[in-house]
């Protein structure tokens, strides 16, 4: 994914939107990304300040991002997320993310920050370990794994 605007997740693809407000996401020579956002009401937690769980969801997406921009898949194993200050709906916000290390098992580690624009100020930090996946074999092991189990596989891919 070069610079412009953000490719959608499946689950986006079928809204005809990020539904995170992602407008823009851009990789920058040096492997980093930036993505541009905006969060609307339906985001609110209370008070004009987003909902804990949106932000995480917005670190998860544009970290996600850092990997898929070397053509690798790699998915979320764990992730750290800081508020520091409440995180205004109906505003532009950037996240900045990039790679502090990649080993040789294909476990990246990839910090983050969300920042309020113009000011510049800090408004929450992630630190996530994402593990390289074959995106063939990891989807159809789900799906092999979830049938095992539960005798059906998700109702997406029935
Ligand atoms: C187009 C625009 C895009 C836009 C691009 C933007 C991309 C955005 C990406 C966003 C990133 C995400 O949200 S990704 C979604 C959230 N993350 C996930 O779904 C990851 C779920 N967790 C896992 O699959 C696994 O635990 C890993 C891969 C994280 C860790 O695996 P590992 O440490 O290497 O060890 P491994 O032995 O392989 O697996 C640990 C245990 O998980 C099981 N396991 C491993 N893989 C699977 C699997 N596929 N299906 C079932 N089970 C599995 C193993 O059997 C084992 O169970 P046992 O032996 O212990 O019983």
């Amino acid at each position: 994914m070069g610079g412009g605007s953000a490719s959608l997740c499946a689950g986006c693809r079928q809204a005809g939107r990020c539904r995170l407000g992602i407008e823009a996401v851009e990789t920058r020579d040096d492997g980093s990304v930036v993505g541009r956002f905006r969060l609307g009401a339906e985001h609110e937690g209370a008070g004009g300040v987003a909902h804990g769980g949106s932000v995480m969801a917005a670190f998860d997406e544009v970290c996600g991002v850092v990997p898929w921009s070397a053509s690798v898949l790699a998915v979320t194993a764990d992730m750290q997320v800081s508020f520091r200050r409440p995180v205004p709906i109906e505003h532009d916000l950037d996240i900045r993310a990039w790679s502090e290390n990649r080993d040789e098992r294909g476990w990246w580690t990839i910090a983050a920050e969300l920042l309020l624009p113009g000011p510049n100020m800090v408004l929450a930090t992630a630190r996530g370990r994402f593990v390289e996946r074959d995106p063939e074999r990891h989807y159809a092991r789900f799906h092999q794994w979830l049938s095992e189990r539960t005798g059906r596989t998700s109702d997406a891919h029935a």
